[in-house]
C-alpha cells in the first residue's frame, strides 16, 4: 500500500510554511473537513458551507424546533429514522445488553473503572479553610454539578472506553445525573458493548442522537416548556466528551449557555523518537492514532535515518490492518514525518503544536519533558504507548486537541465541581479591616460600599 505522507525538514527555513499549514490543519479554526463531509453538507443543506456554518445552523435549528429538528438531522446525517419516543434507549434494552455481554468484557470494564476511580478520586479538590492573620475566616467549598451530558462518539468507531473516561470522573466528583448521547449508528447508541458499559456504571439516560444536534439538544433541552415529556432530553449544566469536528465546534458554539470541558476533537499524537526507538514501535504508535479516522499522527526525530525506516514500516503495517485504509487516509491528510536538528528544536516544536498526546519514545524522556510545557497527556519511554492512557491508566482520555493544550487541560473529576468562596467576619475582624476597605471604596468613588462598612462601626 503506497503511502503519501508529508516529510518536513524543520532544519530548513523554507519548512516554516509546511509547519504552519500542518498546525492550521490541526487547530479547530482550521475547520478541515474531508471530501465525504463536504458532500454530506451539500446533500443536507443544498450548498457548500464551512463546518462552522453547518454547526451554527444545526444548533440554532435544534434550539428553535427542539426534538423534531434533532430527529431530522439524525435521519439526514446518520440515516436513522426515529420517532420522539425512540430517542431514549429503554431501560430494558440497557439491561438486556448488559445481560448478554461477554463476562470477560464486563470484568475488564470493572477493572478499568477501578483504575480510573482510584486516580480521579486521588486528584479531587477538597474544601480549604484559611484564617486571616488580620481577622476573618475564609473557605473554598467544592460542590458537584447537578446534571452533566456526556458525548460518546459513534461515527467511525465504537467507544465504550469513552463512557468510562467521562462517567467515572463525574461519579468520582459526586455528579448524580448523567445523560449519555451517542449517534444512532452501529458504533454509537446501537452498540451493545457501549450500552452494557452504561448499565454497568449505573447510567440509565442514554439517547440516540449524535453530532452537533446532540450537543444542541443537551445545551437547550429538547422540550423547553415544562412539564417535560417522558423520554425527552432535558437541558444539562455542562457538556463534556470528545467527538469529530462538528461535535467540537458545536460545544464551542453552545459554551455560555452551558459549560463545556474543552475542545476534544479529532485525536492527535506526536511521537518523539531517536536512534534507540524501533521503527516498528514508532509506526505502530502513529497508526494507532490515525485509525481513529480522522486522527493526526506526527513523528519528530533528530535521527534522520528513522524517517525512511518509519515510512517503510507504516506501509508494511497498514497493509496488515483491518482499518488500514482509514488510517492511511488520516496519515495522508493529517500526518507528517519531521526531521529536527536536535532535542531542543524538538521541544520547541512540541510546544508550538501543543498536541493532545505526546509520546517521548526516545532516550532520557524526563530530560526532554523538562523542556516542554504544552501537551494534553505525556507518555514516557518505549513501554508507555498511548493506548495505556486511552484505556487503562486512570487519567481521562478526553484531552484537548488542535493546539488548545496551550491553555486547556484534559478532563478530570475536578471539571465536575463548582466552588463557592465563603467569607465570615466577626465584628472584631470587620473593625480590623475597615480602614483598608473604606479607603479603597472611596478611591473608586463607591461611597455606599464604604458606608456599608462604616455603619457597622458606629
Ligand atoms: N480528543 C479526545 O479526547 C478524543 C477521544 C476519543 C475520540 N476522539 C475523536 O473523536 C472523533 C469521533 O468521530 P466520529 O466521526 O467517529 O464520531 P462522532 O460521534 O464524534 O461524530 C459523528 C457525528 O458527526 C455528525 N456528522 C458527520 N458528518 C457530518 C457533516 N458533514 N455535517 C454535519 N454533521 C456531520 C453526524 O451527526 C454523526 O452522528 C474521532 O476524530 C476521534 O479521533 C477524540
Ligand atoms: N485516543 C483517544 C483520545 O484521543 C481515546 C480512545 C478511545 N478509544 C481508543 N482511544
Ligand atoms: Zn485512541
Amino acid at each position: 500500500m503506497k503511502l503519501k505522507i508529508a516529510r518536513i525538514d524543520a532544519r530548513r527555513p523554507e519548512s516554516l510554511s509546511a509547519l504552519q499549514e500542518l498546525r492550521h490543519k490541526l487547530a479547530p479554526d482550521g475547520n478541515v473537513v474531508s471530501d465525504a463531509g463536504r458532500r454530506k453538507t451539500i446533500e443536507v443543506f443544498g450548498e457548500p458551507l464551512t463546518p462552522t456554518q453547518v454547526v451554527e445552523r444545526i444548533c440554532d435549528d435544534v434550539r428553535d424546533r427542539g426534538v423534531e429538528a434533532a430527529l431530522e438531522y439524525g435521519e439526514k446525517l446518520d440515516g436513522a429514522r426515529l420517532a420522539a419516543d425512540e430517542l431514549r434507549v429503554p431501560a430494558e434494552e440497557l439491561a438486556a445488553a448488559h445481560a448478554a455481554a461477554e463476562p470477560e468484557f464486563l470484568e475488564t470494564v470493572r477493572r478499568l473503572r477501578a483504575n480510573i476511580l482510584r486516580f480521579q478520586s486521588a486528584i479531587l479538590h477538597t474544601d480549604v479553610s484559611v484564617d486571616l492573620p488580620g481577622g476573618g475566616s475564609l473557605r473554598q467549598r467544592y460542590l458537584p454539578l447537578e446534571r452533566v451530558g456526556l458525548c460518546v462518539p459513534g461515527g467511525a468507531a465504537a467507544y465504550p472506553s469513552t463512557v468510562l473516561m467521562t462517567a467515572v470522573p463525574a461519579q468520582a466528583a459526586g455528579v448524580k445525573e448523567l445523560a449519555v448521547v451517542a449517534p444512532p449508528t452501529k458504533f454509537g447508541s446501537y452498540n451493545t458493548d457501549l450500552l452494557a458499559t452504561c448499565h454497568e456504571l449505573g447510567i440509565d439516560e442514554v439517547y440516540r442522537v449524535g453530532g452537533a444536534q446532540a450537543v444542541a439538544a443537551m445545551a437547550y433541552g429538547l422540550d423547553p416548556s415544562p412539564p417535560q415529556g417522558e423520554g425527552i432530553l432535558r437541558k444539562v449544566d455542562k457538556i463534556v466528551g470528545p467527538g469529530n469536528l462538528f461535535v467540537a465546534l458545536a460545544k464551542r458554539h453552545v459554551y455560555g449557555t452551558v459549560d463545556i470541558d474543552s475542545i476534544a476533537g479529532p485525536s492527535e499524537v506526536i511521537v518523539i523518537a531517536d536512534q534507540s526507538t524501533p521503527a516498528r514501535y514508532a509506526a505502530a504508535d502513529l497508526i494507532a492514532q490515525a485509525e481513529h479516522a480522522p486522527g493526526s499522527a506526527v513523528l519528530v526525530t533528530w535521527h534522520e535515518p528513522l524517517i525512511e525506516a518509519v515510512a517503510e514500516e507504516l506501509e508494511k503495517q497498514l497493509a496488515e490492518l483491518s482499518r488500514g485504509e482509514l488510517a492511511k487516509q488520516s496519515l495522508e491528510a493529517f500526518g507528517a514525518l519531521i526531521t529536527v536538528g536536535d532535542r531542543a528544536q524538538a521541544a520547541r516544536l512540541c510546544d508550538e503544536l501543543a498536541t493532545e498526546h505526546l509520546h517521548l519514545a526516545c532516550e532520557q524522556p524526563q530530560q526532554l519533558l523538562d523542556q516542554i510545557r504544552c501537551a494534553g497527556a505525556v507518555f514516557m519511554g518505549p513501554h508507555s504507548p498511548v493506548p495505556v492512557g486511552d484505556y487503562a491508566a486512570g487519567p481521562s482520555h478526553v484531552l484537548p486537541t488542535g493546539a488548545t493544550a496551550r491553555f486547556a487541560s484534559g478532563l478530570s473529576s475536578n471539571d465536575f465541581l463548582r466552588s463557592n468562596s465563603v467569607i465570615e467576619f466577626t465584628a472584631k475582624d470587620l473593625k480590623a479591616n475597615a480602614e483598608d476597605i473604606v479607603r479603597i471604596a472611596e478611591k473608586e468613588s463607591l461611597t455606599a460600599h464604604a458606608a456599608a462598612v462604616s455603619v457597622r462601626l458606629e
